[in-house]
């Protein structure tokens, strides 16, 4: 039986419904395929804070925890691990994200979601973001 981590992940939304999804930079696990903004929740911490504060690090953007609503969730038997992956939408924030680590960003319509290869873990959350924003 391998540990659980708890990973936060928000989709944004913008006003033409299109979310927002970061490549995966070199070196980091899973490189190259594209996810939701988020990351690991640390000790003590809530996953909205972790979120608030990932989309901040990665993105440069500010979020106010009521504009977090849980979507559904993830959860994925990887090699050494089980994720279980809370994902959040997002329509509101201050500023403009961009990757600040480097990642390359792109706004996606939930029914081009697949032309993106994404971690195994998130392909079962396409079709909610394709309700959640149809068209
Ligand atoms: N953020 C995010 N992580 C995902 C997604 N799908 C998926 O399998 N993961 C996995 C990849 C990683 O094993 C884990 C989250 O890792 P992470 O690298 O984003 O964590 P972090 O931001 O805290 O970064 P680090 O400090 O550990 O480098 O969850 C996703 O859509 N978004
Ligand atoms: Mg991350």
């Amino acid at each position: 039986m391998s540990r659980i981590v708890l990973v936060a992940a928000c989709a944004l939304v913008d006003t033409d419904g299109r979310i927002l999804l970061a490549q995966r930079p070199e070196g980091k696990s899973l490189a190259g395929l594209w996810e939701f903004p988020g990351g690991k929740v640390e000790e003590g911490e809530r996953p909205e804070e972790t979120l608030i504060r990932e989309l901040d690090e990665e993105l440069g953007i500010k979020v106010n925890e009521a504009c977090l609503a849980p979507l559904t969730f993830a959860s994925y038997a990887y090699q050494d691990f089980h994720l279980l992956m809370p994902l959040y939408v997002c329509r509101r924030w201050e500023g403009n994200p961009a990757g600040q680590e480097g990642q390359v960003l792109k706004w996606v319509r939930p029914v081009r979601l697949r032309d993106y290869p994404m971690p195994p873990a998130d392909e079962p959350l396409i079709p909610f973001l394709m309700e959640l924003v149809p068209g």
